[in-house]
């Protein structure tokens, strides 16, 4: 009667009892726990799972031995395997012969050792049902590498196991990468060190001491039950090779691209030199016996097949990416799972010309699609990382949300987004006004004293934060020399945009480049944010000027508020800049732009404002109104490019007194 005994650190015994021609029931002992029957099946892989939950081994990748003995057929067979995957597929070898008599001592190096050798069904008696013992002398372990090193959860307790001296080819050693005591070869370790060495890795300060090197992938079978790696490990002897699924081959693309290709090389010559009929079918047939050799997946990444595939066939055409973004649009995800399998063989019968015409155009629309995707994700990642950026610099105030689902286009070039002004060496803004206002117990309106009426001008703000006055109308805030405190309502602007605003700097389909749409409703006379940039000489933006009219944009905002003497300052919001250097024009605009004064009282230098003057509704693209700034500053090419598009919004209330508002500067005294 054939015996089995299982062993494992955590029950002292398991039982593998075969039901029928359908697999195997484990038991243990201790636990008396059962599970099964169950078949090399998906079941079987739930059943799995559920005992290595049971066991408290749920979420490790743990490597599982399984051996089988049976004297009756006199064979010893032994394989391991990954616990994760114990359907993967399980190429059995032989250990010892039976024939030549005696028990051999093998490894049992990790958690389980269980009899699964699928090929048994077969030897096994149907109606049989019988639990399988093996001696634990026909088991030992021993490991290379400290005692101290090993976990005690991952190791057969070797006082629980007999020895043997009997030397044995039997034996089973997991070399990869995720385990964690590499086990070493016992054949002749108490005889012959030098050869013992033979089998164990030696010490390499760049491989970590729980990985192994792959040297070279000698074989590659896929079935059913999944894809494996047979692997010559970097200072082990042939006789230690493993059989590896996929997932476990990492960092080893070279040794995977070489196997590949001398196998599709070999493969591709027996397809060459066979000979063909035709049957009656009409269809072409290979004579010859059957390829038993099969070719893996090509390991290059899905750029480098691609290219291949293009260069063989030809780039995508515009045409091509634009009927892709017509089907696909701007949102999808590139998902390229769908990539791995069926679609690279095709590409590679693409490549080696054993395509259609009509494939071949089936193959390029895919592809299209693929690439379209690919290259989308890529842009969105693109513009994730330049949203987070702005994020971070304005501190989520506003939040700005990044789109385009319309071109390619990126990030400007060297555009650096900031908060407030920023100046040439020159230039210096003062930020210490020499007066403030004596207004302890709250400022209001027409408050003799208080900062609007001691500059003359109107209180520019409700007690809720809104703008009341009409443009044109310089806005003097209470600054740091006032006597009131933050809860001022004359304190607006300098509070900063509300973060609780949420915008979207998107991609026009018009035509106009980058513009900014908000994404919640806006009401009329709420500060939306300032218009920032670098502060520079007249002489400067002259320069500048012409240098700008040529590329047909404008950035540039003079500061000519004071009428007295000519403008010293220009804002230019080209290289430096906030959300407002993506704000578009409209002549008939939802924004109008304030001259507003805090802790800088310079009548030359003055922040600019943007203030809703309509209730915008969510989903409105922002505008102000930049024509007569252009009709002053740029040359007639640019003003004919400005177009008034945004002319029709159906949200303008008719008749409104804010119908005049106008962005010229000089126009706000
Ligand atoms: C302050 S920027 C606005 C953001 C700009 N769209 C971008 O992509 O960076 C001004 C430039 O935008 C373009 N632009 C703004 N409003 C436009 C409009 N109504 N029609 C055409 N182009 C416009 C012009 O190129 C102009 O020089």
């Amino acid at each position: 009667m054939p015996k089995i005994k299982i062993v494992d650190n955590l029950t002292s015994e398991i039982a593998v009892v075969p039901i029928n021609n359908s697999g195997f029931s484990i038991q243990t002992y201790e636990s008396s726990f059962l599970i099964g029957p169950f078949k090399w099946s998906p079941a079987f892989r739930a059943d799995w799972w559920q005992l290595k939950r049971a066991q408290g081994l749920s979420g490790r990748t743990t490597y599982v031995t399984c051996c089988f003995r049976d004297s009756t057929y006199g064979l010893s067979l032994a394989q391991s395997f990954n616990a994760v995957n114990p359907l993967g597929r399980l190429p059995l070898q032989p250990l010892s012969n039976g024939s030549e008599g005696g028990e051999k001592p093998f490894h049992v190096p990790l958690l389980w050792c269980v009899a699964l050798p699928p090929s048994w069904e077969s030897k096994v008696d149907p109606g049989m049902n019988t639990k399988y013992n093996m001696s634990s002398k026909n088991l030992r372990l021993s490991r290379a590498g400290s005692e101290s090193s090993a976990t005690s959860s991952s190791l057969v307790d070797s006082e629980s196991l007999e020895t043997s001296n009997e030397s044995s080819p039997g034996k089973i050693l997991l070399k990869s990468k995720s385990l964690s005591v590499p086990m070493e070869s016992t054949a002749n370790d108490s005889s012959d060190s030098s050869s013992s060495d033979k089998g164990q890795r030696s010490p390499s300060p760049l491989v970590p001491e729980d990985q192994y090197e792959v040297e070279k992938v000698c074989n590659y079978v896929k079935d059913e039950s999944g894809e494996m790696y047979l692997v010559k490990w970097k200072n082990w002897e042939e006789e230690f090779n493993t059989w590896e699924p996929p997932r476990n081959l990492v960092n080893c693309d070279s040794a995977l691209l070489e196997f590949y290709l001398a196998r599709k090389k070999e493969y591709d010559s027996i397809i060459n030199e066979s000979e063909y009929v035709i049957t009656d079918t009409g269809k072409k047939r290979r004579k010859g016996p059957r390829i038993y050799i099969q070719v893996p997946p090509d390991p290059r990444p899905y750029e480098v097949q691609v290219q291949e595939f293009f260069e063989v066939h030809g780039e995508l055409t515009k045409a091509e990416l634009e009927e892709c973004m017509k089907k696909v649009g701007g949102k999808k995800k590139f998902d390229n799972r769908g990539w791995t399998g069926k679609l690279s063989k095709t590409l590679h019968e693409g490549i080696d010309g054993k395509l259609s015409e009509e494939s071949l155009s089936s193959v390029r629309k895919q592809l299209a699609e693929f690439e379209y995707m690919r290259r989308r994700n890529e842009h969105n990642r693109i513009l994730k990382e330049w949203q987070e950026h702005i994020n971070n610099v304005s501190n989520g105030k506003p939040k700005i949300t990044i789109e385009n689902e319309v071109d390619w286009a990126g990030p400007p070039e060297n555009f650096v987004y900031i908060n407030d002004y920023v100046t040439s060496a020159d230039i210096s803004i003062p930020d210490d006004p020499p007066v403030g206002c004596n207004c302890s117990n709250g400022c209001y309106d027409n408050r003799l004293g208080c900062c609007a009426a001691a500059f003359g001008a109107k209180f520019a703000y409700s007690q809720a934060g809104r703008l009341r006055v009409p443009v044109g109308t310089p806005i003097y805030e209470c600054n740091r020399k006032c006597k009131c405190d933050s809860s001022c309502p004359n304190r607006v602007v300098q509070d900063g945009q509300n973060s609780t605003m949420q915008f979207c700097i998107f991609r026009t389909s018009n035509g106009c480049g980058w513009g900014v749409k908000t994404l919640k409703a806006i009401k009329k006379g709420t500060f939306v944010t300032l218009y920032v940039g670098e502060v520079i000489n007249t002489e400067e933006a002259e320069r500048r000027g012409r240098s700008y009219d040529a590329e047909g944009c404008t950035y540039l905002f003079d500061l000519d508020f004071n009428e007295q003497e000519h403008c010293p300052y220009t804002v230019d919001a080209a290289k430096y800049g906030n959300i407002a250097h993506f704000i578009n024009h409209s002549c008939d605009p939802n924004l109008g732009v304030f001259a507003v004064w805090v802790d800088c009282l310079d009548v030359n230098l003055p922040k600019l404002a943007l203030f809703a003057i309509y209730d915008i509704p969510k989903g409105a693209e922002l505008t102000f109104d930049y024509k007569n700034l252009v009709e002053e500053r740029v040359s007639k090419d640019v003003s004919q490019f400005i177009d008034c598009s945004f002319r029709s919004n159906s949200y303008r209330r008719k008749g409104s007194q804010l119908t005049y508002w106008y962005f010229s500067a000089q126009q706000m005294r």
